[in-house]
């Protein structure tokens, strides 16, 4: 697994090379296969990043007709909620682009049968991904918050240990607790996990991330290991503040 940590003044800065980065990616995956898979986090870091990405001059160099959208995460919400993952990226991304609605793979949470969403959320990306076993997404796009969680895997929960569910059911510390999670085989089957953390509140558990040992019981953005995956950290100075000189140096 290749590790990149790279530092940028502000969010504007990081969310343009964030557009950047993702623009590389899609024409690389559709020029290799036809199509890009991506997946988006939620909360608020990547808000930035995509109504970027559904203005100049990032709208017209993807073709987005071969984009398949997925989230790695969803709040247990209505998809018209505040608090809905899916409902920032209809407003600030969907709204503006033109996106087949048959390319945005929203995720059920919403339903009461959570085990069956997860199920069926699991089903719908084997057939879009045309496989049996886990879907190799070309990007996972990911957030994390101050205590290291990152999609809705949390310290000390059942989820960090799962290794047959690509997706399930989680009651977590953040509101909204209850969620749907990818799990760390879906997350390290990923051929690009890209990472983007903003704030001086994630600063230390960064550094716990980044340059400490291995503890993902404790640190779970440290399960995110693609096996035969790339990471990026797109990372503001104030979260990096705490990283070692050799860090910064990368
Ligand atoms: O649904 C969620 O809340 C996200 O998937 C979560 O993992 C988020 O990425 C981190 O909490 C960072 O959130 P911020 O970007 O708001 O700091």
């Amino acid at each position: 697994m290749a590790v990149d940590v790279l530092i940028y003044p502000t969010t504007e800065k990081l969310s343009l090379e964030a557009a950047d980065f993702i623009v590389k990616a899609a024409n690389e995956a559709i020029a290799d296969h036809g199509r890009f898979t991506l997946a988006l986090s939620g909360g608020s870091t990547p808000r930035k990043l995509y109504g970027m990405l559904a203005g100049d001059p990032y709208k017209d160099q993807i073709d987005w007709s071969k984009v398949e959208i997925f989230w790695s995460d969803e709040r247990c919400v209505p998809p018209t909620d505040a608090e809905s993952n899916f409902q920032l990226a209809q407003e600030v991304m969907f709204s503006k682009l033109q996106i087949p609605a048959a390319n945005i793979h929203r995720c059920p949470a919403d339903e009461a049968d959570r085990d069956a969403a997860s199920l069926a959320y699991t089903q719908e990306m084997k057939r879009v991904f045309q496989t049996d076993g886990v879907p190799a997404f070309d990007l996972i796009q990911l957030g994390m918050g101050p205590e290291a969680h990152t999609c809705s895997l949390f310290p000390h929960q059942a989820s960090l240990q799962e290794e047959v569910r690509l997706i399930m059911p989680v009651t977590v510390p953040k509101p909204p607790p209850p969620r749907l999670t990818f799990t760390p085989p879906l997350l390290n089957a990923a051929r690009h996990v890209l990472f983007l953390v903003t704030g001086a509140e994630k600063a230390e558990a960064l550094q716990a991330v980044l340059e400490g040992s291995y503890q993902p019981d404790e640190y779970p953005a440290q399960i995110v290991r693609p096996t035969n995956g790339h990471v990026t950290w797109m990372l503001d100075n104030a979260a990096a503040a705490r990283l070692s000189q050799k860090e910064q140096e990368r």
